[in-house]
């Protein structure tokens, strides 16, 4: 029997559309002799719906869009597809009313359903808010061939993959009780950096332990801050991978059961990323590209400094969107040095982006002047400084305003993390590109993007002046902070492995920097809250995942 992955890219909410690129690509297959499509979990509107699934009407809809693909496909190919169903048994207050499903389709109409077991409700999940969990053991038959339907969570959790006590459910135990031949997962699971690793690790230990070849289908696309990196998988009963479809972009990949899963002469196998780096890279502009694309954008707009930040953010955008697309502007103030400007021309030329320059030094005197009398007596100080910044912001704004784009901002996450950014003002934007990659980060990407380019991208200037906001003469960076691998060493620690101030002072970190920096990054909750979605590549980004409250008194607890 010939088996087909689908690995898609769903726009959240399309139903339409998503409904249509299932059928697009159950024709395909079917016209190379398959007999059983796999599609993502949730593909008919895209994961995560999240509070979508709240309107009655949107459920309606998907059913409706369901039953009419039914009676499109072409009869001789079953589908799996991803969808909501109702829950009979929600009657009170508190009972979800959904289960989020799998539907097989086949002969034009709906076959079966199965329900996902296991919920995740952690970091950037929340099915729990949405769904009821699904309490049998999913398979059907398909010419002769029993295959156990599992949905992303299902298979996450094996106690001795993960080296804990036994789980209550572990659903690909029970399938092969049951003695299912082949068990696929349809999934959705986000990417962070060398998860896919992992995911084949686990995916491997589940079938040479319970003996069940596995295909895993992914979703892939940037919906809004997550990243889904498809590479789909399939492994036999020995747990030996068979094939893996393209990471970072929709694929299909047909493949064979015959007692066994195997590769066929037309089946792919796809290379996995060995640095993490060309890793990340892919997430990111991948990113860029959907948010820009599925909100209806073109083209984009960001401020360039010269700095490193603003450097990787425009190189990310033209490889994502095209550098036609993508508009640079140059605004230097009294206080901007000589190679603020000569170092973001270099880099839009060497990128072919579109630049502009708008000089700020007259609106800053402008500012001055209306503030003057009610500033009379006070310092001058981080509020003067930061007008800067919210002048630049605001021209931005009306840059993105008048000609439609979107503003990409430029923040990474260090600076993210303790607040050392303008909100109103760097901080402006509609997507937040760079803001859960650390500063050393950004400078390894650069790095490799010069490395692995056919010429220089990021001007070599930019990799190797201290980093500056330029906000007041003679600033950088490491006036206000820790040097950088110091501070992401330390962030790393706190944000990722909550460690205690203690702990990170017997990995050989100071006290007093630890204290300042846990401090710093517990006080700029306030401006991570207004901050514009960021793309996740981390494990633990500030995003839907990162639930902290603002007014808080956690503080001095943390500090003893
Ligand atoms: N809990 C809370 N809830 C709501 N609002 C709160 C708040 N705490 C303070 N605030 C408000 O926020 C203000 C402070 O935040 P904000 O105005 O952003 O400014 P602030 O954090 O004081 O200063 C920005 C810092 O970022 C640095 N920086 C680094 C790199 C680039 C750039 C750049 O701009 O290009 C800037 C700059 O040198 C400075 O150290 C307070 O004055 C107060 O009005
Ligand atoms: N002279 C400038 N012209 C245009 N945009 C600027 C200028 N200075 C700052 N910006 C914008 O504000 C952002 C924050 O800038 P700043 O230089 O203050 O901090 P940074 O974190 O060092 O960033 P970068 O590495 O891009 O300089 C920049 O990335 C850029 O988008
Ligand atoms: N959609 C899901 O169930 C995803 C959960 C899963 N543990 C994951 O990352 O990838």
């Amino acid at each position: 029997m010939k088996i087909a992955i689908a690995q898609l890219n769903p726009t959240i909410g399309d139903i339409a559309g998503n409904t249509q690129q299932i059928l697009e690509a159950a024709k395909r297959a079917a016209s190379q002799g398959v007999r059983l499509v796999l599609t993502p979990e949730l593909s008919v509107c895209g994961y995560p719906p999240r509070d979508l699934l709240m309107a009655p009407s949107f459920i309606e809809a998907m059913a409706i869009a369901v039953a009419q693909l039914a009676e499109a496909l072409p009869p001789e190919v079953a589908v799996l597809v991803g969808t909501v169903e109702p829950n009979p048994h929600a009657h009170q207050q508190g009972d979800k009313p959904l289960f989020n499903s799998m539907n097989l389709l086949k002969g034009g109409r709906v076959q079966q359903v199965f329900h996902k077991r296991l919920l995740p409700t952690y970091d950037v999940f929340d099915e729990d808010r949405y769904f009821a969990a699904g309490e049998a053991s999913n398979f059907f038959t398909l010419d002769g061939v029993k295959v156990g339907v599992t949905i992303c969570e299902d298979l996450w959790n094996d106690e001795l993959f993960w080296g804990k006590r036994s789980y209550r459910v572990n659903p690909i135990a029970d399938l092969a009780q049951l003695g299912v031949d082949v068990v696929v997962n349809l999934s959705a699971s986000p990417y962070s950096v060398g998860k896919q690793k992992l995911r084949e690790a686990m995916l491997s230990h589940g079938a040479s332990r319970y003996h069940q070849p596995i295909i895993y289908t992914n979703q892939v696309g940037g919906n809004d801050d997550l990243i889904f990196d498809g590479c789909s998988v399939a492994f036999n009963r020995r747990g030996e991978l068979i094939c893996r479809a393209r990471g970072f972009e929709a694929d299909e990949v047909v493949l064979g059961y015959d007692g066994d899963l195997q590769a066929l002469p037309e089946t792919t196998c796809a290379a996995l990323l060995e640095v993490e780096e060309a890793e990340v890279w892919q997430a990111l502009v991948l990113g860029v590209r959907d948010y820009t694309r599925k909100c209806g954008f073109s083209q984009v707009v960001l401020g360039l400094s010269g700095g490193v930040d603003s450097s990787l953010v425009a190189a990310i955008a033209a490889a994502a969107i095209g550098a036609e697309n993508v508009l640079g502007v140059l605004m230097p103030s009294p206080y901007s040095s000589d190679h603020s400007v000569k170092d973001a021309l270099e880099l839009a030329q060497n990128l072919g982006i579109k630049t502009e320059i708008i000089p700020i030094g007259d609106l800053m005197q402008g500012y001055d002047l209306a503030l003057d009398k009610l500033f009379a007596g006070t310092s001058p100080g981080i509020a003067q400084e930061n007008i800067q910044s919210r002048i630049r912001g605001n021209l931005l704004m009306a840059v993105a305003n008048q000609f439609g784009h979107l503003l990409i901002s430029t923040g990474n996450k260090s600076e993210m993390a303790v607040g050392y950014c303008t909100l109103y003002g760097d901080m402006n934007g509609g997507l937040a590109a760079i803001a859960d990659v650390p500063k050393t980060r950004v400078y390894n990407l650069c790095r490799w993007l010069n490395q692995h380019s056919d010429r220089e991208i990021i001007p070599e200037n930019v990799l190797t002046k201290p980093p500056s906001a330029e906000l007041k003469p003679g600033q950088v960076d490491q006036d206000s902070l820790p040097p950088y691998e110091i501070l992401d060493d330390i962030l790393h620690r706190f944000i990722h492995e909550h460690q205690s101030p203690q702990e990170m002072v017997g990995a050989g970190h100071d006290l007093h920097i630890v204290n300042r920096v846990i401090q710093l990054v517990t006080r700029a909750e306030f401006k991570r809250r207004q901050a514009p979605p960021g793309i996740k590549i981390t494990q633990r980004a500030f995003g839907t995942g990162w639930r902290m409250p603002i007014a808080s008194k956690s503080l001095p607890s943390l500090l003893t």
